[in-house]
C-alpha cells in the first residue's frame, strides 16, 4: 500500500501524517500527497502547456535541443535518456529547466545551475511553467520539513540546504507505446531518481510502477492536484540508507501520457555525505555524476 499524506496536516506537525511519511521515506519509497497549496487547475494549466509544446513539430523543438549543450536545460528528444545500462535509451521525450540564478552569482558557470532555455511557442509557456516551478519547490520545502520530523531531525534540518536549489522541473511526454518497442524498451526504463526528494504531477492516467521491496511491480497513479512523491539517491547516501531510494520505471500502453517531476536538489555545496562520516560529497558533483552516466549527450564514449 502507498501512504496517502494530507499536506496541510503534515505542516501542522500532525502525528499520523508525519509517521505516513516516514513509512514512505524508509519502506514503501512511495507516498501520494493531497491538499497542497496547489490546485488541479494549476496543475492541468502545467500539463495543457506542456502538451502544446509536445505537439510542436521536432524541427521547432530541436531549435532549443539540449544535445547541443553541455548541461540538460531545454527539450530532450526521445531516445536522449539512458537511465538504465541494460537498456534502450527511453521513448519518452521531455523538456527539463532549473532555478533562475542571480546573473552575477558566482555559480553561474556550473552545468547544474544552467540557464533554461525557453521555447518561442506555445504563447505563456516560460510564465506558466516558472510560476509553477516556484510554488512547487514551496510543497517540496514543506515535504523536507515534514521528512526531518519523520527521521527525527529538527523540522528545520534541511531548510538552509534548498535555498539555491539545483532543483529541476521535467515534463514528460510519453506516445503510445510504439509497435517496434521490444522488452528492452521503456517510456523510461527502471530507475532511482538522483536527487532528494521528487514531486511528481501526472495527467492522472495509469503508467508507473514502482518495485516492490519483495518483487514485483505497484502501479501508482495520482489525480492531478495530488502528487506523488519519491525520494532520490542523494537523500538516501545524505541519510545514511534511511530514506531510501526506490526503483520504479514506465513501460508505456495504448494511450498517452504526460508527467511532470519536480526533481528537488540542495544547493551545489551542501554536503550531503553521510550525516556523521565526516566525508565530503558536495551535492553538485553528487548529482551532476548522475547526470553524465544518464543523458546520452553528456555520456562519456
Ligand atoms: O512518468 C512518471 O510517472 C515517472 C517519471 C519518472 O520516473 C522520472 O521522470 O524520473
Ligand atoms: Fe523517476
Amino acid at each position: 500500500m502507498i501512504p496517502m499524506i494530507d499536506a496541510a496536516d503534515l505542516t501542522a506537525g500532525d502525528k499520523t501524517a508525519v509517521s505516513d511519511l516516514r513509512v514512505a521515506a524508509t519502506q514503501t519509497g512511495f507516498a501520494v500527497v493531497r491538499n497542497t497549496a496547489l490546485s488541479a487547475e494549476r496543475v492541468n494549466e502545467v500539463i495543457d502547456t506542456y502538451r502544446a509544446f509536445f505537439r510542436l513539430p521536432a524541427e521547432e523543438k530541436a531549435r532549443i535541443d539540449m544535445a547541443r549543450t553541455g548541461a540538460n536545460r531545454g527539450w530532450g528528444a526521445p531516445g536522449s535518456e539512458q537511465v538504465d545500462a541494460s537498456a534502450n535509451p527511453d521513448y519518452k521525450q521531455f523538456f527539463d529547466s532549473g532555478f533562475d540564478l542571480p546573473f552575477d552569482d558566482p555559480r553561474a558557470g556550473l552545468a547544474v545551475y544552467a540557464p533554461s532555455r525557453w521555447p518561442q511557442a506555445p504563447d505563456g509557456f516560460r510564465e506558466v511553467i516558472q510560476r509553477y516551478y516556484t510554488d512547487a519547490c514551496g510543497v517540496a520545502m514543506g515535504v523536507l520539513r515534514g521528512l526531518a520530523q519523520a527521521i527525527d531531525a529538527p523540522r528545520d534540518y534541511f531548510d538552509g540546504a534548498f535555498d539555491v536549489p539545483m532543483a529541476l522541473l521535467r515534463g514528460n511526454y510519453y506516445p503510445e507505446r510504439p509497435a517496434w518497442a521490444t522488452e528492452k524498451d521503456f517510456g523510461i526504463a527502471t530507475h532511482t531518481d538522483y536527487g532528494c526528494l521528487t514531486l511528481l504531477a501526472t495527467d492522472g492516467s495509469p503508467g508507473l510502477e514502482v518495485r516492490r521491496r519483495g518483487g514485483g511491480w505497484l502501479p501508482v497513479s495520482a489525480a492531478p492536484g495530488a502528487f506523488i512523491i519519491n525520494f532520490g539517491d542523494m537523500m538516501e547516501t545524505w541519510s545514511n540508507g534511511v530514506v531510501r531510494a526506490t526503483p520504479h520505471r514506465v513501460v508505456g500502453g495504448d494511450h498517452e501520457r504526460i508527467s511532470v517531476p519536480l526533481f528537488f536538489n540542495p544547493s551545489s555545496d551542501t554536503n550531503v555525505a553521510p550525516i556523521g562520516s565526516g566525508e565530503v560529497l558536495l551535492a553538485g558533483d553528487h548529482l551532476q555524476a548522475r547526470f553524465a552516466e544518464t543523458y546520452v549527450h553528456l555520456q562519456k564514449k
